[in-house]
């Protein structure tokens, strides 16, 4: 899978993509993060991205320019035209749902706003999906951009050790996942669960799907709500 990113700062996506499990599936030639830097489009001959927004307002907005030439400068010779996703507040709340949805994709155009965002022009002519990572504002969409790719590269087949890591943790089975316990078995006093230790795979199983129940109707009322109504 290709991910493609529209950025001001591609160093970013270079230095924190090319780590741990990401990295690794880039090695393995799983995902491809190709980081494109705006700037290098600007026909500004001080190679400016970003003007004053009109009607006033504090901050500045990224122009269309750089980016509109970026985004027919990747696509030109393709004959599918990629699904674009601006990283924005306004969009859609991204959910282990979503991720599984957009790991089924070959190739993706990620678009990185900055400063107070980006003139809306560009969402009109390029982009086909506003996604958000939560209801807060951040200063750039690098982040917000990092972590779709990351829980979505997740679900790639060969990128984790197995299926069953993703298959029973939170979110995905609609639930929280269960405590999870290593050794040692006892530590200064506190105990794992016996049932864990006593090799009974049944009533294993049937204690984690216990704990996913009891801590999602704690902690996610929401959640718990959802997953009873599925039933
Ligand atoms: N929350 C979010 N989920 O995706 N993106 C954001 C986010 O706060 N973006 C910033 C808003 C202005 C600046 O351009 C970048």
């Amino acid at each position: 899978m290709k991910f493609e990113v529209l950025t001001l700062f591609p160093d970013i996506f270079n230095a924190v993509m090319r780590e741990s499990i990401v990295g690794r599936a880039q090695e393995n030639g799983i995902v491809e993060v190709n980081a494109v830097n705006i700037r290098d489009y600007s026909k500004d001959k001080h190679r400016k991205v970003d003007d004053y927004p009109f009607g006033g307002g504090t901050g500045m907005v990224m122009t269309c320019q750089p980016v509109i030439d970026a985004y027919e400068d990747l696509t030109k010779d393709l004959e599918t035209k990629p699904r674009v996703i601006y990283m924005s507040p306004q969009g859609r709340v991204l959910t282990q749902d979503m991720a599984k949805e957009l790991s089924e994709e070959k190739h993706l155009i990620l678009l990185c706003g900055h400063y107070e965002g980006i003139d809306e022009r560009i969402i009109e002519e390029i982009v086909d999906e506003e996604i958000s990572i939560g209801d807060y504002v951040l200063t750039g969409g690098e982040l917000p951009a990092m972590v779709l790719i990351d829980c979505v590269s997740r679900l790639l087949q060969g990128v984790l050790a197995s299926e069953d890591s993703y298959s029973e943790e939170s979110h995905f089975n609609g639930l929280l996942e269960y405590p999870q316990y290593t050794r040692p078995a006892d530590y200064k006093g506190n105990k794992v669960p016996e049932i864990l230790l006593s090799g009974h795979h049944a009533n294993i199983e049937k204690w984690k799907m216990e704990q996913s129940l009891e801590r999602t109707k704690l902690k996610r009322p929401d959640m718990y709500e959802a997953y009873q109504k599925k039933l």
